[in-house]
């Protein structure tokens, strides 16, 4: 074994120039042997003649259209009467003595049982070996070792010619030497003779048996190898020294033979089967290897090609020998042998000089090699740590910025959660400030509160405006702040508390219609009444005129309280009967409200002239709140409320001016004036009507016209009150065509008049015709039914119910309003879409909360066929259509309370109640829901 290398030493240079270490073709001869002795008794005719050194010519005359050629050209052609000394020294030698110069080579016999191959091989390997040691003879500078093994292939079996014993021989796969085999004896010759011995020990035990054509026919393939191992004696020792090492082989062939000819039978006829199938390989393989090299060779199909893959067509020189039979009576199987010759004669070769290196030089080399290899590695060791480091570093760098992200988006979260929470609670305060929960928290005012404080002072009075009149200033829920109206701190409480308590029961009607309606499209009306003050600039302009020029408050009075009356029993009498009718004479009122001290001034129930920037008006007292009436219930009649609201003027610097419309004693009407602009007003104005009359535009006049009159009576105001007009009319009281357009309005304004003018009945009427109007003002607005059926079931009919009728009204009328606006501009208003899908919920809660037989009963009252479609969404399509008919209506809040829950609800209800009135201990709307209940069905 060993390493190619090509660091040979000088000696080993020269000897290798013996071989010249190249590819070359096979070397192909033909060897003709003489006929025999059983050949020539049957005079078999020779037909082979060698016409010259190199070819081989078929003597006899082939039948016409023969393919087979006449003349064969191969390297070498020998007669008959060559010898085999010729044979070898013209066709083995020069392969044969490739061995001393480290290249491996072959020498094959090939050829049909009974040709000569045995006969020629023995000479050839003789010769070969002679020449061997003639040659080492002859190059004492070097030293060789020669070895020797033999082995036969029998049967597919390896057998070792040196052992005695038979065991087959494995062949191993050797990267480098390529297949090997395993434990094969391998004798290194000591001379000549030694080598005769070992070879005659071979042709003992080669297996021979006698055929009909050969009495001595070899049944096995033969190999005899002989490995020259050679090197430098100079350079023995050194570390430089190396050795050529290459190995011969002489292959003597089984000859191919047909068993009809051999007469063969059992064991050689097995034998001949062995033969004839690795001779049929072996000639696949060359012949494949003289079609191609990159062809698939089939070395592996037998163990002689397997053991001389090397030699045929790989690192070896070769030379085959082909033996022939002259006779005429084997041509066919000399063709096939010349067919055999042909191809080999294309086959090519790769060999060259095999350098075995010494131990000390292997182990040199070795450690250079492993020093390179060595350094190699710490380079890329160390250009591997610096690409890691570099990569560990921009890591770090890369975690580092993300991390600083992280750390910003946390803070960026939690600064949105803060301003979340912060809108949120905003949100919830706002909520809560809303009219209807701000009227039913009008109670205990007493620190101010905040929930316009966000709002601009202009837009905050915008907002406020619409129900500024609702809970208005007679009990002073609000502060005037110089930038805009507010609650009190107290009742923003209540009202969150009691939203929360509101909002934490899901089937309170607010609740239900945003959990499955979505936003209640009457809240938020703050901001559309904002639009529509928007929409409405230059009303408003004209309205801040008289808003920042008012200076002057000016009292009118239907009476001021008497003693008498003050001792009357008003449990019973409507807020605004008591404040406005058991008022004493106005002179004397007047007197003794001017004269009061300022020490009194801080009630916190005082009448509070409210004003803001941009759109403040002549307010007017709304003295009939519940928290009025409660009070006067329980505590202080009606007269200790004007005193406060009289005080509260003073306190605020009011002025009251004595003019006839006091005295009068119709109205009480406060007006407020800083500048000279209303005493412009005043000017043009008839002095002392001037007030009353202004008051009778918002306060009394029955009609536009009326109203307009009076207007132009007042010149200057001609274009104020115009505006106010066009605003009232236009946002307000369009709702009600045929009511007194300043009904509404003058109702809110100075409803407490109106209605203390009203005698039971007429309020009775009053209230069903404002609840009339509230309905149509629910359709038109499309209010959730929801929401209709939990105010119609609120709605008493008593006297009480006015401020929640009149805030109703209000943010009706202006929630109709901006939508008339909204929807010209955007088509199907959102409150129309949330109104559908509301009627969609109520037909599928039909299924759940009424059984068949009550909602049969339902088509039937309703007039919607049995058999038809959609029955349930047909019926709540109708709920609340019918404005103008109170059956249903009565009908449909009855089913629609049925539907949400409301009737078994009774402590929403009271809930409910407290939230409208700050005192839970009194019980002022102490109405009984199941009571109120229309029927269902
Ligand atoms: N060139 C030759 N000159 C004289 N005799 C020869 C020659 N070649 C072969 N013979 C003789 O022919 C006979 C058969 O030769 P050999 O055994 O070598 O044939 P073989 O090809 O090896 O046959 P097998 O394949 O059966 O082993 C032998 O008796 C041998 O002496």
């Amino acid at each position: 074994m060993g390493m190619v290398n090509n660091n040979v030493d000088e000696s080993a240079k020269s000897d290798n120039q013996l071989s010249n270490a190249h590819e070359e073709k096979i070397f192909v001869s033909i060897r003709l042997r003489p006929l025999n002795d059983r050949e020539l008794a049957n005079e078999d005719a020779a037909v082979w003649e060698c016409i010259n050194s190199t070819t081989l010519l078929y003597k006899n005359s082939l039948p016409e259209r023969s393919a087979l050629p006449t003349a064969y050209n191969f390297d070498r052609v020998f007669a008959g009467g060559c010898s085999t000394m010729q044979v070898y020294e013209e066709s083995a030698k020069r392969v044969a003595l490739c061995v001393v110069g480290g290249i491996n080579s072959s020498i094959f016999a090939y050829g049909q049982t009974s040709s000569g191959k045995t006969y020629t091989m023995c000479g050839i390997t003789e010769y070969a070996i002679a020449d061997i040691y003639d040659y080492i003879q002859k190059h004492p500078n070097r030293q060789f070792v020669l070895k020797f093994s033999a082995m036969e292939i029998y049967n597919e079996a390896v057998r070792d010619l040196l052992s005695s014993d038979a065991t087959p021989l494995r062949l191993l796969d050797d990267p480098d030497r390529g297949t090997v085999v395993e434990k094969i004896t391998e004798v290194a010759l000591r001379d000549w003779s030694h080598l005769k011995e070992l070879l005659s020990l071979c042709a003992a035990q080669r297996k021979i048996g006698e055929t009909s054509l050969n009495e001595m026919s070899s049944r096995s393939h033969q190999i005899l190898r002989l490995t020259v191992d050679s090197s430098a004696r100079e350079f023995r020792r050194t570390e430089n020294s190396s050795t050529l090492s290459a190995t011969v082989n002489f292959v003597d062939l089984a000859g191919s033979e047909r068993a009809s000819q051999t007469l063969s039978a059992g064991t050689r006829l097995k034998e001949g089967s062995h033969i004839n199938r690795s001779l049929l390989t072996l000639g696949t393989v060359i012949r494949k290897l003289s079609k191609g090299r990159n062809a698939h060779i089939p070395y592996r199909d037998s163990k002689l090609t397997r053991i001389l893959q090397n030699s045929l067509g790989g690192n070896a020189r070769t030379a085959i020998i082909c033996t022939l039979s002259p006779a005429h009576s084997h041509v066919e199987q000399s063709r096939n042998t010349l067919l055999f010759a042909s191809c080999a004669k294309q086959v090519s070769t790769n060999a060259h000089v095999n350098v075995v290196m010494s131990e000390k030089a292997l182990v040199k080399q070795l450690q250079r090699e492993l020093a390179r290899l060595e350094s190699q590695l710490k380079n890329l060791g160390s250009l591997s740590n610096s690409c890691d480091s570099l990569a560990l570093k921009e890591k770090e760098l890369l975690i580092e910025k993300m991390d600083k992200e992280i750390r910003a988006l946390t803070d960026q979260r939690d600064e949105a959660h803060f301003r979340l929470q912060n809108l949120m609670q905003s949100a919830g305060e706002s909520q809560g400030s809303r009219p209807w929960d701000a009227l039913s928290s009008m109670s205990e005012p007493q620190e101010k509160g905040t929930w316009l404080d966000e709002y601009p002072a202009s837009e905050a009075s915008e907002i406020i405006d619409p129900f500024r009149l609702d809970v208005g200033s007679s009990i002073s829920h609000f502060y005037d702040k110089g930038e805009g109206l507010s609650f009190n701190k107290s009742e923003e409480q209540f009202a969150e508390s009691s939203e929360e308590q509101f909002l934490s029961d899901d089937t309170s009607p607010r609740m239900f219609i945003e959990k499955y309606f979505g936003p209640d499209p009457t809240q938020g009306w703050e901001k559309i009444a904002e639009r529509i003050d928007l929409n409405n600039e230059d009303n408003c302009k004209e309205v801040q005129c008289i808003e920042i020029d008012t200076s002057i408050r000016k009292i009118n009075f239907d009476s001021v309280s008497s003693p008498e009356k003050e001792n009357q029993g008003l449990e019973n009498v409507d807020m605004r009967k008591i404040n406005f009718d058991s008022l004493s004479s106005p002179e004397n009122e007047m007197e003794q409200y001017s004269s009061s001290s300022d020490s009194e001034l801080n009630d916190s129930r005082s009448i509070e002239s409210s004003r803001s920037r941009s759109c403040s008006e002549v307010l007017t007292t709304m003295p009939f709140s519940p928290r009025s009436k409660m009070e006067k219930e329980h505590e202080t009649p009606s007269i200790e409320v004007e005193e406060d609201s009289i005080r509260s003027l003073e306190h605020n610097n009011l002025k009251f001016s004595e003019s006839e419309s006091v005295a009068d004693g119709k109205d009480l009407c406060i007006e407020q004036s800083e500048d000279g602009k209303f005493s412009e007003l005043e000017s043009v104005a008839d002095g002392k009507d001037l007030h009353r009359q202004h008051s009778e535009e918002y306060c009394e006049s029955d009609s536009t016209d009326a109203k307009e009159e009076s207007m132009k009576a007042l010149g200057l105001a001609d274009e104020v009150v115009k505006s106010k007009n066009q605003f009232v009319n236009e946002q307000v009281l369009d709702a009600e065509p045929t009511s007194n357009k300043f009904e509404t309005d003058s109702n809110l304004v100075l409803g407490g008049v109106h209605d203390s003018q009203k005698s039971p009945s007429d309020w009775s009427i009053q209230f069903e015709k404002q609840r009339a109007e509230i309905i149509q003002l629910w359709d038109a607005c499309d209010i959730p039914l929801v929401h209709r059926t939990y105010f119609f079931l609120v709605f008493k009919g008593d006297p009480s119910d006015s401020i929640y009728m009149e805030v109703e009204l209000r943010r009706l009328s202006f929630l109709k309003a901006s939508q008339q606006t909204n929807t010209v501009k955007n088509g199907q208003s959102s409150s129309t879409r949330a109104l559908k899908r509301e009627r969609e919920m109520l037909s599928s809660l039909m299924l759940k909360k009424l059984s068949n037989t009550e909602r049969m009963a339902l088509f039937q009252k309703w007039g919607i066929g049995l058999k038809t479609k959609r029955r349930r969404l047909q019926l709540c399509q109708r709920l609340w259509t019918d404005t103008k008919d109170m059956d249903h209506i009565k009908g449909s809040a009855a089913l629609v309370a049925k539907l949400v829950g409301i009737v078994e609800l009774s402590h929403v209800q009271k809930e409910f109640v407290g939230l409208s009135f700050s005192t839970p201990q009194v019980n002022v709307r102490s109405f009984s829901w199941k009571h109120s209940m229309p029927s269902l069905v």
